[in-house]
């Protein structure tokens, strides 16, 4: 019996060390059935240099796509990028961007890299949620069109938020953490859209709808380094925090659907006042799950999953982008005059357009804040590849270089380079913050669509931190509408103090985080408006309250984990990466 026990525990050594053997090989010496002729950006030919390439990817990957852009693709030749988390990636030149874009998706699916790099089915709480396209939808139709409709609510929601989390003392400068602020005021203003007050101020909502959008992402990484044979057994624990973020969501929203299904008529249109009051998302996706015969699609459940995974794509892109910019500001030589700049031109677009200061036809007119925000977004996009497409067509595909790729490889181009090239961008590693306010035939990119300056949300092969071609972010268009509307409600009722140095962005694997630890010193201006930020209100409206309990006893709560959320594991692996942060090699200079 003994005997068998030590042969047992032998056996279990032997396939255990076989198993770790095999991973690090796939991980670091495997070329995944890529052509072996394909060179590696920053590795010789050994087998071992590309395994310290590969290493090196995790943090420095900026330097490893430099060096492939500028040996390789601005020679017009494919190379191949690393990526110790999630596989080497084919990057062609970008004159091959066309080819790219008109692979149908049966043969290139930019969708799966997503749901691998996000391990969805893991972290994404319910594969519908990421394989099929209800968020597509809605963000295309009711939030994109509606943009005007909610512009007023959007601009009270930020001035109330601002004053809450930078207070409006307009004698001496605050030190703000901005990241964690400008969380708190994105997460506002998106869920005023996507649910509406008094839930958007609640602060127990609020704090779980941005914790996930803030950690999944994280999540996501430690699953994709773990290996494939441990992640049905450690994936649970890693995404519990997530979830129990979720299950605090689900307390909030559950109830709501509940009311809203109980006066649900299918086919009525939800902007009719006679039918119903709302018009956020949980009516429109109510609307959408009705419109199609997928019962699964009609719980509470479903509803709140999609309305989580859509608050984390709208709340943490959002945010990175309008902490950049306004750090990019801050630590520009020309801060005050940038400033200033700025409020000029809010301040005579609003005096053109009483009473519709702030819908999108004035935005539209608003260039410099366009501008600002379009070269931070091009400096500093938080991810670093451009357009990345997995192969899905079973045999394989033939690229323009006559290499062939095989099943589940990835191809594509990484908008760093083009980003950061003085050929594309004269003083490519500067913040001008006006660089695109200029009329087209003054662009530096040649680009020459129309006599016009660019609008934050045209992409372009030279400008894709909203990648580019079909799958480009359906949200851009509330994205750029609620980031314009905040950084002029920034500019125009704060002032804020130069730095002498930008702080940098950590490099994680391929995406670039803001510095999420940095403060900045803002100050209130004088003579504007103070907005009274009274408590939040109950989450429920009063008349939920007057149901009958039995109502909502077939709700399927989800049940609370008895195990409590780990803070600890966020709190850790944050000290981690902000000790990572140094890693960065040469830092971008702010003019
Ligand atoms: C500044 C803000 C934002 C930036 C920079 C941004 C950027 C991006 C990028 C680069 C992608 C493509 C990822 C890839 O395929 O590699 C993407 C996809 C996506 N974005 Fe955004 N996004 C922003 C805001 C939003 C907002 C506000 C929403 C929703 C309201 C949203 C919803 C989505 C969705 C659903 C996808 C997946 C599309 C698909 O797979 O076809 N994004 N976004």
């Amino acid at each position: 019996m003994l005997l068998s026990t030590i042969n047992m525990s032998w056996c279990l050594a032997v396939i255990l060390i076989i198993y770790f053997m095999y991973y690090i090989w796939c991980r670091f010496f495997s070329l995944h059935g890529l052509p072996a002729n394909l060179p590696w950006a920053g590795a010789g030919n050994s087998p071992l240099s590309r395994a310290r390439i590969i290493r090196k990817s995790l943090f420095g990957l900026r330097e490893i796509i430099q060096d492939g852009y500028y040996k390789y693709s601005k020679n017009e030749q494919v190379f191949v990028l690393p990526n110790l988390a999630t596989g080497p990636e084919v990057i062609l030149p970008m004159s091959q961007m066309k080819w790219l874009l008109e692979q149908p998706d049966h043969v290139l699916n930019q969708n799966e890299v997503n749901s691998e790099f996000l391990h969805a089915e893991r972290t994404m709480l319910h594969p519908h949620v990421i394989r099929d396209t209800v968020h597509g939808h809605i963000i295309r139709r009711e939030l994109t069109k509606d943009l005007d409709n909610y512009a007023e609510a959007a601009v009270e929601e930020i001035q109330h938020a601002l004053n809450n989390v930078w207070g409006s003392n307009t004698q001496d400068w605050k030190d703000v953490p901005l990241y964690d602020t400008l969380l708190e005021v994105i997460g506002r203003i998106s869920n005023r859209v996507l649910v509406g007050l008094p839930l958007c101020r609640d602060k127990d909502y609020l704090r779980s709808t941005t914790t996930f959008a803030r950690s999944v992402v994280i999540t996501a990484g430690m699953i994709n380094l773990l290996p494939p044979m441990l992640r049905p057994i450690l994936g649970p624990l890693i995404t519990a925090y997530d979830k129990s973020h979720y299950r605090n969501i689900a307390k909030h929203i559950f109830p709501i659907v509940g009311e809203r299904m109980a006066n649900f008529k299918p086919g009525l249109d939800y902007r009719n006042p006679d039918y119903s009051k709302h018009n956020d998302y949980i009516q429109w996706a109510l609307h959408d799950a009705f419109s199609h015969n997928d019962p699964a699609e009609r719980t509470p459940e479903m509803i709140t999953k999609r309305l989580t995974v859509l608050s984390f794509a709208a709340i943490q892109s959002s945010v990175i982008t309008i902490t950049n910019v306004l750090f990019d500001i801050a630590a520009s030589s020309r801060c005050e005059q940038i400033q200033d700049s700025l409020r000029e031109e809010i301040n005579s677009v609003i005096a053109e357009k009483p009473g519709q200061e702030w819908r999108r036809a004035s935005l539209n007119a608003m260039n410099r804040v366009d501008s600002a925000l379009r070269e931070s977004m091009r400096l500093w996009g938080f991810i670093s590849r451009g357009v990345m497409k997995k192969v899905v067509a079973p045999g394989g595909v033939d690229i323009p270089s006559g290499d062939h790729l095989p099943y589940g490889s990835k191809v594509g181009v990484t908008s760093y380079g083009i980003h950061h090239d003085e050929s594309a961008y004269p003083n490519a590693l500067h913040y001008d913050p006006f660089r695109f306010a200029a009329p087209s035939e003054k662009r530096p990119d040649g680009e020459k669509s129309a006599n016009k300056p660019f609008n934050l949300v045209t992409t372009t092969d030279n400008w894709m931190a909203f990648s580019h071609g079909r799958h480009a972010c359906p949200g851009r268009w509330f994205a750029a509408n609620q980031l314009k509307l905040l950084l002029s409600q920034i500019v125009l009722n704060y002032d804020i103090e130069s730095i002498p140095e930008r702080p940098q962005n950590p490099w994680i694997n391929n995406t670039v985080g803001p510095p999420i630890w940095s403060t900045l010193r803002i100050r209130r201006r004088p003579n504007t408006a103070s907005i009274e930020c009274p408590e939040a209100p109950p989450t429920l409206s009063p008349s939920f309250f007057e149901k009958d309990p039995k109502d909502l006893s077939s709700f399927p709560f989800p049940q609370r984990d008895s195990r409590r959320p780990s803070t600890f594991l966020d709190a850790k692996l944050l000290q981690h990466l902000a000790s990572t942060a140094h890693e960065i090699a040469s830092p971008i200079t702010v003019s």
